[in-house]
């Protein structure tokens, strides 16, 4: 069947204006006779492009790109060192800020430097609000992570206060994750209000800006509608030829593995200006409008971090994830400085007849054999029989088993998994990987010492069944629609709600956001029963969400579906279960 995953989806601004090409944007910058401009920049974003056309367009008489303001790169790397670790994949959340890559000698010099000068300055790259903290125009230029990690892979970006473009892909998204992006994050929220402009560089050389309050306003408008963030895709070892059929994806490469539907932190927006649109990260929505997008529970648990996250992993002619744990809360806080973890539970979009996961460990397991044989795997390259120690279940279309941290598990060839789980996402302690290759060729990383710290051996065959696989229970039904609630277990702190239906369902967020996808049906209808927003069409696979503040919603079949049963699937927070899941 034909794809119409919308894998672009924008979301239409009304009343605001947005300014295309630099020509544009000089121009507008030149309005008001700026003597000094700030130009803060997100790490990733070319500060290179942005001094090439602000010299073209302004030619200012003074140019200081931020770098020069810092210290030296030994320093930095000294500095963030305690949080990259040489950990091959994890580091510790880091509580530097932005200010701590500077040397305040040099910007005492710099500001005492630009008060000298008659013409023009303008100040580019990250931090330059801190040298030019009173300056006549500030702006943001932005930039979401995914992009950035395109950039790292293309080694045309570095780490924040770094010239390390040529490092590995598994240092730089380190390095990022645990400190760049805490830094940059942490001092986004206290400056982009004070901008007058957000710049959108994301396309190279298509420059697109709006003015910040333009922002704020596209922001709130956001809160008031359901929505989705711009997904992505990538391929892995194990990946499969599903998500390219489904959501219509390059065929030419070999497989995709991963689809991000819902990662707030990683996704980004389009924002719709008339006919432009405007890429930003979408973690801004969480950073700017966190109580009408989370919920006031939601917030005051979790703080500005979106908890849900849904993502696609696709194994049809594929093969298994890798045989895998994660953390404990306390484990991923110790040593990790995360606030909560890496629980999971997989839906089957899709299945064949043999697809099946690996959940728990056999009724007799002997850990220290386990591990030896592990071990043995790993260092000897000979093969680990996982079957031996570790439960394989056969699974189907619509099944839900849920995975809380510490329950060895993966799932097998041939399925195609919609992960509802806890945000976190890059805590995965791989146990074995088949004795197969990454794709660029070397063995991926192995964290047999971690993961041997969490397993929960009392996980066997019985309590697997009692307690994670296939839960269901019916909830309500009505007038063409029943509803269960499906998969996760007692411990976990999202619960699901899933919905057959071929008429109309009512919703209501209770206060608390809702994560949504349509696992089944082409395209359904998502309808304000007080017209309060516009009706928002969704499509086979797409994930959407409803933020907290919308209140009532309603879901139909819709064009090709109208009248033919549709399947979602919801996902929500147990408010009471915050205070136990998240560690401060
Ligand atoms: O790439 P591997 O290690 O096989 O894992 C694939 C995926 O497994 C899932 O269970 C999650 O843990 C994901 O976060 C992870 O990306």
């Amino acid at each position: 069947m034909k794809s119409n995953f919308n894998k672009f989806p924008v979301i239409e601004i009304k009343g605001h204006a947005c300014f295309a090409g630099w020509e544009h944007i000089i121009e507008q910058l030149k309005e008001s006779k700026p003597k000094v401009i700030a130009i803060e920049c997100y790490p990733g974003v070319y500060v290179e492009e942005l001094i090439n056309s602000v010299k073209e367009g302004l030619n200012p008489e003074l140019l200081i790109n931020t770098v020069q303001a810092m210290k030296s790169e030994e320093q930095i790397a000294a500095m963030v060192q305690p949080y990259v670790t040489d950990d091959p994949v994890f580091g510790y959340m880091t509580s530097l800020t932005l200010e701590d890559y500077f040397d305040f000698g040099k910007i005492k010099y710099f500001k005492s430097h630009i008060s000298e000068i008659k013409g023009c300055t303008v100040i580019i790259g990250p931090g330059a609000t801190l040298i030019a903290d009173e300056a006549d125009l500030s702006l943001y230029a932005d930039m979401p992570r995914w992009e950035i990690q395109m950039r790292f892979r293309k080694d045309t970006a570095c780490n924040l206060g770094r010239t390390n473009y040529t490092d590995s892909f598994a240092y730089q998204y380190k390095h990022a994750y645990f400190v760049d992006w805490r830094v940059s994050d942490h001092y986004k929220k206290q400056i982009l209000s004070k901008c007058q402009f957000l710049l959108d560089t994301t396309i190279p050389h298509q420059p697109k800006m709006i003015s910040t309050s333009a922002l704020f306003d596209a922001l709130k408008q956001t809160v008031n509608t359901p929505f989705r963030v711009v997904p992505f895709f990538d391929p892995g070892p194990w990946g499969g030829q599903w998500l390219k059929e489904v959501c219509d994806l390059d065929r030419s490469l070999p497989n995709y593995a991963w689809g991000f539907d819902c990662v707030p932190e990683e996704n980004s927006l389009l924002l719709g200006f008339g006919n432009h649109v405007v890429e930003i990260p979408s973690s801004n929505l969480v950073f700017f409008q966190p109580e009408a997008l989370l919920g006031r529970e939601v917030y005051e648990g979790f703080g500005d971090e979106f908890p849900i996250r849904f993502d696609f992993l696709d194994t049809m002619e594929g093969g298994n994830l890798s045989l895998q744990v994660h953390p404990l809360k306390e484990y991923i806080k110790e040593k990790f400085g995360m606030t909560y973890t890496q629980d999971e539970s997989y839906y089957m979009l899709d299945a064949k007849e043999d697809a099946f996961v690996y959940l728990g460990l056999k009724e007799n397991v002997d850990p220290e054999l386990m591990m030896k044989e592990l071990e043995a795997a790993q260092s000897n390259q000979i093969p680990f029989y996982a079957e031996k120690h570790v439960q394989k279940w056969p699974v189907r279309k619509h099944d839900h088993v849920s995975i809380p941290a510490g329950t060895v598990h993966c799932s097998g060839a041939n399925s195609v998994v919609l992960e509802i789980s806890a945000t976190p996402y890059i805590f995965t302690f791989k146990l074995w990987d088949w004795g197969r290759m990454g794709l660029d060729g070397k063995p991926r990383s192995i964290s047999l010492a971690h993961g041997k710290n969490v397993i929960q051996w009392d996980r066997t065959t019985s309590w697997t069944k009692e307690n994670i696989l296939n839960l269901r229970e019916p909830v309500a039904e009505g007038d063409g629609w029943r509803e269960e609630r499906t998969g996760l277990d007692k411990l976990s702190f999202i619960e699901t709600r899933r919905h057959w239906f071929t008429k109309k369902v009512v919703h209501h967020t209770e206060g608390v956001v809702n994560v949504l996808n349509l696992v089944d049906g082409r395209e359904i209808i998502i309808e304000s029963p007080d017209h309060l927003f516009e009706p928002y069409v969704i499509h086979y696979a797409e994930t959407f969400i409803v933020p907290a503040h919308v209140g009532a919603y309603t879901i139909s079949p819709h064009g090709e579906s109208e009248g033919k049963e549709c399947v979602t699937i919801k996902a929500s927070v147990r408010t009471q279960m915050i205070s136990q899941k998240v560690l401060k």
